[in-house]
């Protein structure tokens, strides 16, 4: 059975200080690995990257204490204008004809907030896990274009996420027991299957399962979770930009194990967290060598895609 491959980002992982940057042999060997995993599988976990469990911890505590909220509660976080960030309910996202059986907490480093008021600590512990995020992200992405001989600065010099407008995102999300009202289709799965549209999308995920991805050769395996692993998974843009050389995977979260057959409401929800990364909204991707594409500004892909799967 095929398997998510792990890679090691010991050399590379948020432990890594400036002062102890990897040696070029050492990026090389890892650029390699990150190769082999993104061209076979075409996914990979990563390992050792470097940020805390504790970390980890303290967002899945205040994430699963959102949740937890009244409806009322967590509607005084959604905004009606756009439903781009903010809490969503629900059935409120659409992929791959899927209505999604999850709700979501998003957040945009460039766009305003509606953080909840009572839970405590929640806007700086979701702040720390995006800076977090932000310079894994980078790393990732600089190994990625050693991986294909390019310059390590590839993609991150259209990301410049801190000085630049971006819509790079952070979601929490909980797939809540199946609602006793919610009118299921044939085939309803909790998540739909897609694509991510941006970059790199980075994925954690607590222990309960359900989550899979499309193989490079069209088979789909679960993504078994792992303690201490993050998955990432290769976005729209990254796809465009290296002329399918690496490209989006194709993922799904179905029926949780606890609901196996009938979607009655389970024993478990499942908690997760996404870091879609973005480049520059002014951005134009363009492409690698035969240039397959048609150059495309970052910020217009988005907005195209938000548009298709929102329904506005
Ligand atoms: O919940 C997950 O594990 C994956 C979520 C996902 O793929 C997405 O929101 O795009
Ligand atoms: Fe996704």
């Amino acid at each position: 059975m095929i398997e998510t491959p792990v890679v090691d980002f010991k050399d590379y992982g948020l432990n890594v200080d400036a002062e102890n940057s990897p040696t070029d042999a050492q990026l090389k060997e890892l650029a390699e690995d990150v190769y082999k995993a993104l061209t076979g599988v075409g996914f990979m976990y990563i390992k050792n990257h470097g940020i805390s469990a504790d970390l980890f911890k303290r967002i899945e505590n205040i994430g699963r204490e959102f949740f937890s909220l009244p409806q009322e509660e967590k509607m005084k976080c959604s905004f009606t204008e756009g439903k781009k960030y903010g809490y969503s309910g629900v059935a409120t996202q659409m992929l791959g004809g899927n209505r999604d059986v999850k709700e979501f907490f998003d957040y945009e480093y460039w766009l305003p907030a509606r953080w909840p008021k009572n839970v405590n600590g929640f806007e700086e512990v979701y702040k720390e896990m995006f800076r977090e995020f932000t310079t894994l992200f980078r790393r990732v992405l600089e190994v990625m274009a050693l991986s294909i001989n390019q310059e390590r600065t590839f993609f991150t010099k259209l990301h410049n996420t801190y000085t630049k407008r971006t819509r790079t995102k952070m979601r929490l999300l909980n797939y809540p027991n199946m609602p006793e009202d919610f009118t299921k289709t044939e085939s309803q799965i909790r998540l739909g299957e897609h694509t991510d549209w941006g970059t790199v999308t980075l994925i954690a995920q607590d222990s309960v399962g359900g989550l899979q991805g499309k193989t490079r050769s069209g088979e789909w395996i679960d993504v078994t979770p792992k303690d201490g692993c993050l998955l990432v998974v290769i976005g729209q843009l990254v796809q465009r930009w290296t002329s399918d050389k690496l490209q989006a995977n194709p993922h799904r979260v179905m029926k949780l194990p606890s609901e196996a057959e009938d979607m009655k409401a389970g024993k478990n929800s499942r908690f997760s967290m996404t870091y879609f990364g973005q480049p520059d909204c002014e951005a134009m991707i363009g492409s690698v060598g035969d240039s397959k594409y048609e150059p495309i500004n970052a910020n217009d892909h988005i907005e195209q895609r938000l548009a298709e799967s929102y329904g506005y």
